[in-house]
This record gives C-alpha cells, structure tokens and sequence, in this order.
C-alpha cells in the first residue's frame, strides 16, 4: 500500500482466560487506524504476562499460552507470542515492546541483528510471515484498553522512562472502557499530552463489560460463559479443570 506505515499491534496482559473482548480490541483497533491515518495494520500480537507477575488467581503461562492459540484459530492476522512467557522473570512492558521491535528491524528492516535471529526460532513467531512481502519499515505499538493507560497513574507501578518510551517511541492504540476517560486522562498528564500524537484513541459504541475477573466469577459458580469467551477454549477450561471448575 502506497504512502502507508505498516504497523504490528501487540497487547500485552493477563489473559486470564482470554475473552471475546480481547479479541475484538484487534478488529476494532485495525478498522479505526485504517480509517483515520495512513497505518496499514499487517500483524497482531498478543504477549501473555510471565507466570511471575503474580496477580492472584492467574493460571499457568502454558496454560493460557494454549488458551490464546485456541482462541486465535479463529483469526487469519492476530497472533501469540510467548517470548514474555520463556524469560527467567517477569518483563516490563516497554521491553516486550522492545524486543519485539528488533525482532521486526532484524526481518524486515534492514538491521541484521544476528543475536535476535538466533531467538527468532521458537515456533511461536508464525506471525513473521506477516510482514514478508515488502521491505517497507514496520513499527510496533501498544494496543490496551483504558483501564491500563489510566494504570500508568498508579504510585510505584510504571517508571517513568518507561512511560516515556512507550508514547514517544512506540505510541499507543487505546480502547475505551465502561469508567474510564482517556482524553480526561492524558489532558492530565504533562507526558502523555506532549506525546498525544501518539496515542490513538479508539471509541468502542458497542459497549460491554466483558472481563475476565468477571468470566473467572462466572466459571466458579458453574454459570455458562458460552459467547463470552471461545468455545474451544471453554472446552479447554473444563477439560483441564482450571478456574475452580473441578467440581462443576
Ligand atoms: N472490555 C474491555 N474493553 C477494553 N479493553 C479491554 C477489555 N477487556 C480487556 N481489555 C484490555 O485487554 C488487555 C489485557 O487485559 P487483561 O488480561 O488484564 O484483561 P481483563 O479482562 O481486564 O483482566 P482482569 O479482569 O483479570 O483484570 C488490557 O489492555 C485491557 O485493558
Ligand atoms: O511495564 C510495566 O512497568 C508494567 C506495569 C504494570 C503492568 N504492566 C503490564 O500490563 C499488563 C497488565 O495486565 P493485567 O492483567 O494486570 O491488567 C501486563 O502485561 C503487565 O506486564 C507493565
């Protein structure tokens, strides 16, 4: 496509089971970039969070590493990385970022890193293939919904270089949430203003509440979660007893 910048979006998070809503903030997101700016979206990625992030009640990284791959079969662009999932500790998010730029820059770039080559050959980087085809250059970007840009306010929680780096290198693609205002927020923060370029917020009017705090609720007092997150991967959930579905 002539005069646009390819753009790979990657989500990070718990996946904790993987929702509907995780997947559609990929449809949603590709439709409103292609709409209003000249990115052509060819990949996206979602890097689940390292067994050592510790939030409560998160299942094993092998576990939700296969609930994503059976979610995302029914996807022809969207894709899981689990380069996060096989470092010795948990990865701040600006470094997931990181290194999966200089995976792209060592493809398609033109910037050979043989050390990042040699990472490149993990089965999980399908997604690659994406990206062949044309040597124009290829960023990436967060993609998240509110409720994590709103965390970035949170004491002690995001560095600020951090912080920094994710809007003024990568930049942002921000989907709204029930509770949250993200135009309200960056208004507030000297940072994310002087980067606002660079933070593309994508109104959802379909709203829902979709969450997997909620789905885990549902799942625990054996109420269906059919059409609320994949069947495949509901199947998984029971099969493999996860969630406290043991007994229901
Ligand atoms: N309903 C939703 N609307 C917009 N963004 C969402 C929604 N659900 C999840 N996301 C986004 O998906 C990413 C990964 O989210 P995460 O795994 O924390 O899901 P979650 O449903 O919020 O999980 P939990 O309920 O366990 O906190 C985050 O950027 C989060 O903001
Ligand atoms: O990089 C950071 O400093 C940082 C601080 C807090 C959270 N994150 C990431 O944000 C994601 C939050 O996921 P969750 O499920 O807790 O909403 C997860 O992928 C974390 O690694 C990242």
């Amino acid at each position: 496509m002539t005069g646009s910048q390819r753009v790979v979006l990657l989500a990070c998070g718990s996946f904790n089971p993987p929702t509907n809503m995780h997947l559609r903030m990929f449809e949603i997101a590709r439709d409103f970039l292609h709409r209003t700016t000249n990115y052509h979206v060819v990949a996206g990625l979602m890097s689940p969070v390292h067994d050592k992030y510790g939030k409560e009640g998160l299942v094993n990284a092998t576990d939700r590493v296969q609930m994503l791959r059976l979610a995302l079969n029914s996807s022809a662009w969207v894709h899981v990385s689990e380069w996060e999932t096989h470092q010795d500790d948990w990865t701040p998010t600006r470094e997931v970022l990181q290194y999966h730029q200089e995976l792209i820059d060592s493809m398609v770039n033109g910037n050979v890193d043989p050390t990042v080559k040699r990472q490149r050959v993990d089965g999980s980087t399908a997604w690659l293939t994406h990206l062949s085809g044309s040597t124009d250059a290829v960023t990436i970007k967060l993609l998240c919904g509110a409720d994590l840009l709103e965390s970035f306010a949170r004491p002690g929680l995001w560095k600020d270089e951090d912080i920094e780096a994710l809007v003024g290198k990568f930049g942002l693609v921000v989907i709204t949430r029930e509770g949250s205002n993200p135009y309200k927020f960056i208004y507030e923060s000297d940072v994310l203003t002087r980067h606002q370029r660079n933070i593309h917020i994508v109104t959802e009017w379909i709203t829902n509440e979709i969450s997997s705090t909620k789905v885990r609720r549902a799942l625990r007092r054996g109420d269906s979660v059919k059409y609320l997150v994949q069947d495949s991967v509901i199947d998984y959930i029971y099969k493999n007893a996860l969630f406290d579905t043991h007994n229901k």
